[in-house]
């Protein structure tokens, strides 16, 4: 029996008598992951590659409508569902990305990423769905194709974050920091909701390097941050201002909000007890300056910037290892 003989038998036994046969055995040959869900969401068709990419065997699949827990875990429609439930407007929610393949109504594709729970390793696909209608123009199944993208997408991440992140301390850097500010600028001035930002600055640094030498210095950096990081919620934005200066965004957070952290990260950076024998304190310290703004048109980002770096030099010439909160006559913000 020669290859195509083979693949024709299994056709034959895998869908026996079955309308259509003939597409499901060209299917069978492509290279492609692919699968077919009849109109009421039912799994018709599962080729080998669909099987090697979800590590799930056609039997398991076919005659059930089961065919998403293959590539999710929790339940949610694939596309080639969305297509049969006439839900296309869900798909924006669903998806990383989506477009219109053509002109004609139902030829989609979309992308994003999937928990593969079966075979065991998260993958990001991209997705065509196709549908097939019968003589009377309704439809009878869809076709959905699938191409592994996951490479693809993690080097796009990976220079992504190159371009936004801080080599030595892996904090978004002072560009992500400027785009980030501008953008929960503009959302609070919209959302008229305030701002808050904190500009953080190791003490005694200077000494510190003196002392224990560049790299020592370096990773005394990278602790720092480490240990400001610490603080952040999912909304926040933590970047390496420049030299031993961080900065942080706190999106509609109160100027006394804005305090309580501010107070915890000087907290957290004290109780690393990292030794910096020239200073005061004999410990690495933070000093930290704290402002809010409530956007509005006339204001700008950078008076916000300048309100807490008036307030960092306060608590610079307070004594430092402190936090200082901005002040009516530090300015607009
Ligand atoms: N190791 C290391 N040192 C850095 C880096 N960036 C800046 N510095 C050093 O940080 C020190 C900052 O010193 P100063 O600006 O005088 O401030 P300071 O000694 O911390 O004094 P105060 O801020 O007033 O408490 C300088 O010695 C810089 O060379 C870096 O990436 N790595």
């Amino acid at each position: 029996m020669n290859n195509s003989q083979k693949a024709q038998h299994l056709m034959d036994v895998t869908y026996p008598g079955q309308a259509g046969g003939d597409t499901f055995r060209l299917l069978e040959l492509l290279a492609i992951p692919a699968f077919v869900l009849d109109a009421r969401g039912h799994a018709i068709a599962w080729n080998r590659a669909c099987e090697r990419l979800t590590g799930v065997p056609r039997y398991e699949v076919l005659g059930s409508a089961n065919a998403w827990s293959c590539f999710h875990r929790d339940p949610r429609p694939t596309l080639a569902d969305l297509l049969i439930q006439e839900r296309m407007d869900e798909v924006g929610a669903l998806y990383d990305a989506h477009a219109q393949l053509c002109d004609e109504p139902g030829h989609l594709s979309a992308e994003g990423w999937c928990d593969m729970p079966y075979a065991g390793r998260r993958r990001y696909l991209a997705v065509d769905v196709s549908p097939i209608c019968d003589e009377h123009g309704h439809l009878a199944a869809v076709v959905e194709t699938l191409r592994d993208m996951t490479d693809e997408k993690q080097a796009q991440i990976s220079l992504e974050q190159l371009a936004t992140r801080d080599g030595l301390t892996g904090l978004a850097n002072r560009r992500c920091f400027d785009d980030t500010l501008h953008a929960e600028w503009q959302r609070a001035l919209r959302q008229q909701q305030p701002l808050s930002l904190l500009m953080v600055d190791v003490d005694n640094f200077k000494q510190y390097n003196d002392a224990y030498g560049h790299v020592g210095g370096d990773e005394c950096l990278r602790r720092v941050a480490g240990a400001v990081a610490k603080e952040m919620r999912a909304n926040d934005l933590v970047a390496r201002y420049g030299g031993e200066e961080f900065a942080v965004i706190l999106p509609n957070q109160s100027l006394k909000g804005a305090a309580i952290v501010a107070e915890r990260m000087r907290c957290r950076v004290e109780q690393l007890h990292l030794p910096n024998l020239g200073a005061a304190k004999q410990f690495v310290t933070i000093s930290v300056g704290a402002a809010t703004a409530l956007p509005a048109p006339e204001y700008e980002p950078s008076q916000l910037l300048a309100t807490a770096d008036a307030a960092l030099y306060r608590a610079k010439h307070m004594g430092r290892n402190r936090i200082s909160l901005t002040r009516e006559s530090d300015g607009a913000a």
